[in-house]
């Protein structure tokens, strides 16, 4: 029996995290700036000194981006919010009893709110005395990836008992990744109203320095869109999109594929963004909005921007399959 002077002790549990990028609190100029503010000033996202970079953004970027940003942002937001935590919060809830009795499933973002540094605090309050982190990231890259991990085990830091804590690797090439984009391009084909001359898998571009440096960001993509021009048994290209700064980013940049692309006879095309686990302002604004744009004025006819894996049934089926595999030897649903 335990003490009456000893401290409560709940019930040991397994916490799943669930961790994407962070979006601002509202689709406004202030609050895209506090969110800009923490991800960019954030060395696993612009690898230079702060002594150089912090005037930069502070002095340039801060005064000028938000405002353009909020547009963008004002053009997605949802009643339930920004696209990215709506659909972040759906799919941890599309989860919560996927891997049995004793398992809870939450969800965080690496900059903004919910922080993840909060929420393992509170999983180790309810009891988590493991944590599965996840950061719904199919391709590794230290600015998405690794950050993500950092904050995690920062939060480990400043505890006294910490929980035991294991990551989600990139899944980039995994069975399950590649079949759910597969279905998911083959059923949002098959309710347009033509046939694409290609499709375009357009992916998050990265500062080309960061591949020099060792980051394996561009050759997971690369086997991504290797592996699901074969499963889907068609034409299928890739660029990379929202180039950032004036560095020389990995290429080809998705707006010059589309802007090119009627010129080489493609005039009508459907661009799927599989390393987004969510649909959010890159990929509904810049691709679907934007994209398109860029495309019909070169001379395109038919456009589509497909949906992300998002909460729908297959994503979530493919992230508690890559999950489960993770929690084996925890959880005994695994
Ligand atoms: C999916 C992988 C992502 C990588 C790799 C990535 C790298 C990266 N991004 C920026 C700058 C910005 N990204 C922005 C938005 C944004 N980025 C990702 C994902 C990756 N970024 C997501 C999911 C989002 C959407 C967030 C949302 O709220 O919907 C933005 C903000 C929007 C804007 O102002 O354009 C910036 C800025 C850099 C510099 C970088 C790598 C060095
Ligand atoms: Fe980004
Ligand atoms: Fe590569």
């Amino acid at each position: 029996m335990k003490p009456e002077d000893h401290p409560d002790i709940p019930a040991s549990k397994i916490g799943v995290l669930l961790t994407n990028l962070g979006t601002p609190d509202a689709p406004e100029a202030g609050a895209v700036r506090r969110y800009l503010a923490e991800f960019l000033s954030d060395r696993r996202v612009v690898e230079l000194p702060a002594i150089a970079w912090q005037p930069i953004l502070r002095g340039i970027i801060l005064r000028t981006r938000p405002a353009k940003s909020a547009e963008a942002y004002k053009q997605v937001w949802r009643e339930d919010g920004s696209p990215l935590a709506a659909i972040t919060r759906a799919q941890a809830l599309a989860l919560k009893n996927a891997f049995g009795p004793g398992v809870m499933v939450d969800w965080a973002m690496r900059y903004g709110r919910p922080a993840i540094a909060e929420r393992i605090a509170a999983m180790k309050a309810a009891g988590c005395e493991r944590i599965l982190f996840a950061p719904l990231y199919p391709q590794y890259c230290a600015a998405t990836t690794a950050t993500a991990n950092d904050a995690a085990f920062a939060a480990l830091a400043a505890m006294r008992w910490q929980p035991a804590l294991r990551t989600l690797p990139p899944y980039h090439d995994d069975p399950a990744y590649i079949d759910a984009l597969k279905q998911s391009v083959e059923a949002s084909l098959a309710v347009l109203d033509f046939e694409p001359d290609t499709i375009l898998a357009s992916f998050h571009g990265m500062p080309q320095r960061t591949l020099e440096l060792g980051d394996p960001y561009h050759c997971h993509c690369q086997k991504t869109a290797r592996l699901l021009r074969d499963a889907l048994g068609r034409d299928l290209e890739i660029a990379f999109q929202s180039r950032f700064g004036r560095a020389k980013w990995l290429g080809p940049a998705t707006d010059t594929v589309l802007a090119a692309m009627p010129g080489r006879g493609i005039r009508k095309v459907a661009v799927v963004t599989p390393g987004f686990s969510a649909d959010c302002v890159e990929t509904l604004e810049e691709i679907a909005i934007r994209g398109r744009e860029t495309f019909i004025e070169s001379g395109g006819t038919h456009f589509a921007a497909l949906p992300c894996l998002n909460a729908d049934k297959g994503g979530v089926e493919m992230l508690r399959t890559i999950l489960m595999r993770e929690l084996a030897g925890w959880a005994s649903d695994a």
